[in-house]
């Protein structure tokens, strides 16, 4: 193999004739073709070897595989990264010629000795081998659908085979991988062992099997699990309209209830095939190009240049306190004891503190009502929580985040106190959303140690950290937060000060948008019907009336002064507000609820229309009555493209990808369309410029492209500048 190859497998032959197949590729032994080419390899080689009986199969440094290597699909899908040779990409290749002809096929009975991870392929070479120990705490799983494909290596036939339909199906359209304990409960795994023990038990029961003490099973042609073919017809029908109801724009997992289908109905060797096939045509559908984006921009949103790259590593954070225990507040600090972290909450009064360690406790009762908890975990959490009323405790913390109500001077005075009473190391944190982090620390000297960390709500179930530095903001301070984000089990992404940060910023021309339409005479619930189709969990106008009116108008004002040239003053919201109408907390807004929190059209609202209209003067334009649900999604969506198009040429964003994962996590935008600027891309910078350009001679500023859209726009280039060689600057993803 070349030395410039993509990870390998080792094999040493013990004295008890047992072959260690060893796969190697860090960090997550993932099987590039140079993987599996190399297990083929290994095992021509160990089943010619005369003093070979056996083999095992393990992975590297306590991680089995994480699955097929998903920096080559790019190879497939026909990109530049990496030219992929014929016979890696034609279909069955990996499934048929090396898992079932070869591992499964052989003589010599195969073990997989499973620690850290079984992922997609990884598992899936697992389930080839004839039986398969794992440590506890393995997580096993089949969780391709997230990328928008399905198993490819045989897993659609062998894992119902092994622990049956119904289980299968969960596995793999939840994507959620099971503990060793679960897998050993469900016959994936024949035995649990601890790590130590691992690979020479395997090689005992490797030897076990050959001499016929053990069961040898070929997964492929297991029958015993599988539910009788009426009853498995039924699952799958079933399981055919969740999937159409859970995510109607998704078409693979119903390819993935088709494979299996095929499987059950006309032979485990058929379903290979089909498997195969349809893996090959998934891998170049739209929504897999998307999802892949989207995972590697998951990951890429911890690599700050300049502050990541520079060699520092994060401190250990001990303590922390978290001053106001409001909704935020207990959320926040929710989230840290759930990860170990001692909190101490600070209030200003008896009656509060106690109302925001209550909010606290009844966040972690809800999982134990769910099942999520035990009773002595819940205990044992809540015991890092304590209550104070000043600022006695706080001289050994590590970090403050201040989670007050959004008043500069209160926060000013905070920061001045903090600074006085705790440690000089401690970072100085603002759960702030809108306000400027300069003025926050405007009265302290330790501007190097103050850094947003704004959390969405409610903070403990939310997935984003917005981490928010200034131009002062040590780069220490931003690896120590970025390291508490992973640990609390967060995506951080890392943005520029500015009013509203970078999911704000883009939130603002969400709204704003869907009121312009509404005011020149679209009809609101059909802009709300559009984009739920589109896949944001909810419209505009819902979301409005779920964060509040009086929320909505407040920080509309922070966006009319710091961008008036850009905002369309709609007296839609504050009019309803004035009359008492101010969303979902008065059951009424843009929709009336009733009591089990179902929304149905207020018919009010056209009233608040026609008076938000005469009061704006805004004309109706005729055309936006009849307007089509492409042009309602781009009329809300590229005001939103345009924002984050500002967001990233003033260097609030460090890159395209970031946004797009910030408005996933935070916006809902849906993460099969890969984000929002890889959305935009996929449509054409000119085409997405042309289309504002027209809309803002029509109904003014708001819709102006900004100048960054125009630069790329003139240049027929990408938005993301990363990008510029992608098959997506080629308008290879098509939109149907
Ligand atoms: C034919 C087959 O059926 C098809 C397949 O197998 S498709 C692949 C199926 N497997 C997966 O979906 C697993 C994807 N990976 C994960 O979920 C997580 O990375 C993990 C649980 C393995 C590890 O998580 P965690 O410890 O938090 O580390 P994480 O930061 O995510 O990953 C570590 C590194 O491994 C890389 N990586 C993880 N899985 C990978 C994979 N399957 N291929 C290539 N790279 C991978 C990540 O990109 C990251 O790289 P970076 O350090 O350069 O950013």
């Amino acid at each position: 193999m070349g030395s410039n190859a993509k990870g390998r497998t080792v094999m040493e032959v013990g004295a008890d004739g047992v072959a260690l197949i060893t796969i190697i590729n860090p960090p997550v032994n993932s099987l590039s073709f140079d993987v599996l080419n190399s297990l083929k390899e290994s095992y021509d080689q160990a089943l010619r070897r005369d003093d070979v009986k056996a083999i095992v199969v393990t992975g590297a440094k306590g991680k089995f595989s994480g699955g097929f290597d998903i920096s080559a699909f790019g190879g497939i899908q026909g990109g530049q990264k990496g030219g992929v040779k014929a016979e890696q990409s034609r279909p069955g290749y990996v499934s048929v010629e090396i898992l079932s002809d070869t591992v499964e096929a052989s003589k010599k009975p195969s073990v997989a000795a499973i620690d850290g991870l079984a992922l997609g392929g990884g598992l899936e070479v697992a389930m080839a081998c004839h039986a398969r120990l794992s440590t506890p705490t393995a997580q096993l799983g089949l969780p391709e659908l997230q990328l928008g494909i399905i198993p490819g290596f045989g897993g659609t036939q062998r894992l119902p085979r092994l622990v049956g339909l119904t289980k299968a199906l969960e596995m793999m359209l939840t994507s959620k991988p099971v503990k060793g304990e679960e897998a050993f409960a469900l016959g994936l795994v024949d035995a649990i062992v601890s790590p130590s023990e691992l690979v020479s038990t395997a090689r005992r029961w490797a030897l076990d099997i050959l001499e016929c003490r053990r069961p040898r099973v070929a997964s492929l042609y297991k029958t015993d699990k599988l539910e009788p073919l009426g009853e498995a017809k039924e699952i799958l029908k079933f399981a055919r309209a969740q999937a159409r109801k859970q995510a109607p724009n998704l078409k693979h997992p119903l390819v993935c209830i088709d494979v299996i289908e095929e499987g059950i109905i006309s032979g485990p060797r058929t379903g290979l095939w089909k498997e195969a096939e349809a893996f090959q045509g998934l891998l170049l559908s739209d929504t897999c190009k998307s999802l892949v984006h989207f995972f590697f921009a998951q990951r890429g949103t911890t690599k700050v240049p300049g502050v990541t790259d520079l060699g520092l590593v994060p401190r250990r954070v001990r303590k922390v306190a978290i001053i106001g225990g409001g909704l935020m507040g207990s959320g926040i600090a929710t989230a840290l004891i759930l990860s170990n972290y001692p909190v101490i909450l600070k209030e200003v009064n008896e009656k509060f503190l106690q109302a925001g360690i209550g909010r606290v406790r009844a966040n972690l009762q809800s999982q134990v009502k769910k099942g999520r908890m035990t009773q002595e975990k819940f205990e044992k959490t809540s015991s890092l929580l304590k209550g104070v009323l000043d600022y006695e405790g706080f001289k050994d913390v590590d970090m403050v985040i201040e989670a007050v109500i959004e008043k500069v001077s209160l926060k000013q005075q905070i920061f001045a106190d903090l600074e006085k009473c705790c440690p000089p190391h401690c970072i100085l944190a603002s759960n702030t959303s809108t306000i400027d982090l300069s003025l926050i620390g405007e009265r302290t000297k330790s501007q190097d140690r103050i850094i947003g960390a704004h959390f969405f709500s409610p903070a403990h179930v939310m997935p984003l950290l917005e981490i928010v530095r200034t131009n002062q903001t040590s780069p220490q301070v931003i690896v120590d937060l970025l390291d508490i984000g992973k640990k609390i089990k967060k995506t951080p992404v890392v943005v520029g000060n500015c009013t509203g940060f970078a999911v704000n910023r883009m939130f603002f021309p969400y709204t704003q948008s869907a009121n312009l339409l509404a005011e020149h005479g679209a009809n609101v619930y059909q802009i709300d019907n559009a984009i739920t189709k589109f896949g944001m969990p909810m419209g505009p106008f819902r979301l409005v009336d779920l964060v509040g009116f009086g929320v909505g108008v407040a920080t509309s004002m922070e966006f009319v002064q710091s961008f008036p040239e850009r905002t369309y003053k709609s007296m839609i919201v504050p009019l309803m507000l004035e009359d008492g109408r101010a969303g979902e907390s008065t059951r009424k807004g843009f929709y009336v609820y009733d009591d089990k929190r179902k929304a149905k059209p207020n018919p009010e609202v056209q009233n608040y229309v026609e008076k938000a209209r005469e009061i704006t003067g805004a004309s109706i334009d005729p055309k936006l009555s009849k307007l089509s649900e492409k042009d309602i999604v781009e009329m809300i969506f590229f005001p939103v493209v345009n924002e984050a198009c500002r967001v990233l040429d003033e260097g609030i964003a460090v890159k395209a990808a970031d946004l797009d994962v910030a408005a996933v996590m935070g916006m809902g935008f849906p993460p099969y369309r890969g984000g929002i600027i890889f959305w935009a891309d996929s449509l054409g910078s000119k085409y997405i410029y042309s289309r504002l350009e027209e809309w803002s001679k029509i109904y003014g500023e708001f819709y102006k492209p900004c100048a960054y859209l125009a630069e790329r726009a003139a240049k027929g280039a990408p938005l993301d500048r990363n990008n510029g060689d992608s098959w997506l600057s080629n308008g290879e993803i098509n939109h149907d």
